[in-house]
């Protein structure tokens, strides 16, 4: 048999590490050696069990450095899928690189500041690390679209809607996305009257590039975007719906199957396809 993956899932009782549990144990090329949760009452029982899809004889633990010891240790190169919380993820990230384990990251809210960072560090430690903001292919084409339409359009406004639990706002995606229309150089959205918001906040965040993007956190909704041009007498929308988070999967696959082969940073999963 060809060697396979050693894979850690860091987060794996939420409502993505479950997913991605799944998918991983069900990939022919990749093993699930660990599954790591934040909450004491499940240490020690079996992951597959806690999630219900049957024993995978894993068993989860509270313990995350003591899980990337034990993963740098593997014969293959090991690879940890990060899907936990803003405020966790950048000491998470730090801590696999330096046990020379590559970390697959869906999880958002890093400040540009702390992704330059890991950026170095991993380009000095010459180990592979992938952040992906957004796994699924849709949102990667609906990006493209924007780019191809941010060349015709001078204005543009995201809005991302959101389940209610989500922590961060935007979304690491609306940023990604903001970010990619300003790699044109172009400046969008130049106001034609002077604008006052009689309630804060009224007309959106506004991204470093100068691109609003308004965040709607609602029960019912899971994540959508929606990018918006505007031109005098035409309106051009791009959206993009997830209706089930096996949307993201076959992206998550592919980014744990790309970053054994990388020595450095890479944000995006466009950048792998
Ligand atoms: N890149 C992509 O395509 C996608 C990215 N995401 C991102 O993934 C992340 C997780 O999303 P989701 O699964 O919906 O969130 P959930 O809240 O459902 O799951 C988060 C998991 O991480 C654990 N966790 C929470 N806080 C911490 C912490 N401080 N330290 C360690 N573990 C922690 C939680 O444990 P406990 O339950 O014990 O608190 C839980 O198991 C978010 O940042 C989200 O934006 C989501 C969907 C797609
Ligand atoms: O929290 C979520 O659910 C999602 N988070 C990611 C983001 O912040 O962009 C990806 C997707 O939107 C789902």
């Amino acid at each position: 048999m060809a060697s396979q993956i050693p894979v850690v899932v860091n987060g794996a009782t939420g409502k993505m590490g479950r997913e991605i549990v799944k998918a991983v144990s069900q990939a022919r090329d990749m093993t699930l050696i660990g599954a790591v949760a934040r909450n004491p009452d499940v240490n020690g029982q079996d992951i597959g069990e806690v999630i219900g899809c049957g024993a995978l004889e894993v068993p989860i633990t509270n313990d995350y450095e003591s899980m990337m010891a034990m993963l740098s240790q593997e014969k293959e190169l090991g690879v940890v899928v990060d899907v936990t919380h803003p405020d966790a993820v950048y000491g998470n990230v730090r801590s696999a690189i330096a046990y020379g384990v590559r970390p697959v990251v869906g999880t958002t809210g890093l400040s540009a500041e702390q992704i330059h960072e890991l950026a170095v560090f991993a380009d000095k430690a010459s180990t592979g690390c992938l952040l992906i903001p957004n796994f699924s292919i849709g949102m990667v084409l609906l990006q493209q679209a924007a780019i191809k339409a941010s060349q015709y359009f001078d204005h543009v406004e995201i809005i991302e809607l959101h389940h209610n639990q989500k922590a961060d706002a935007p979304s690491g995606t609306a940023v990604q996305t903001a970010q990619m229309l300003a790699e044109l150089g172009k400046t969008f959205n130049v106001p034609i009257v002077e604008e006052t918001e009689k309630i804060p906040g009224s007309r959106g965040g506004q991204s470093d590039e100068g691109i609003r993007i308004h965040s709607i956190r609602l029960p019912g909704l899971i994540a959508h975007q929606e990018v918006i041009f505007g031109a005098p007498g035409q309106i051009y929308t791009l959206r993009h719906d997830t209706s089930d988070r096996a949307c993201y999967m076959p992206g998550v696959l592919l980014s744990i199957r790309k970053v054994l082969a990388l020595k450095t940073l890479v944000y995006g999963l466009e950048k792998l396809l």
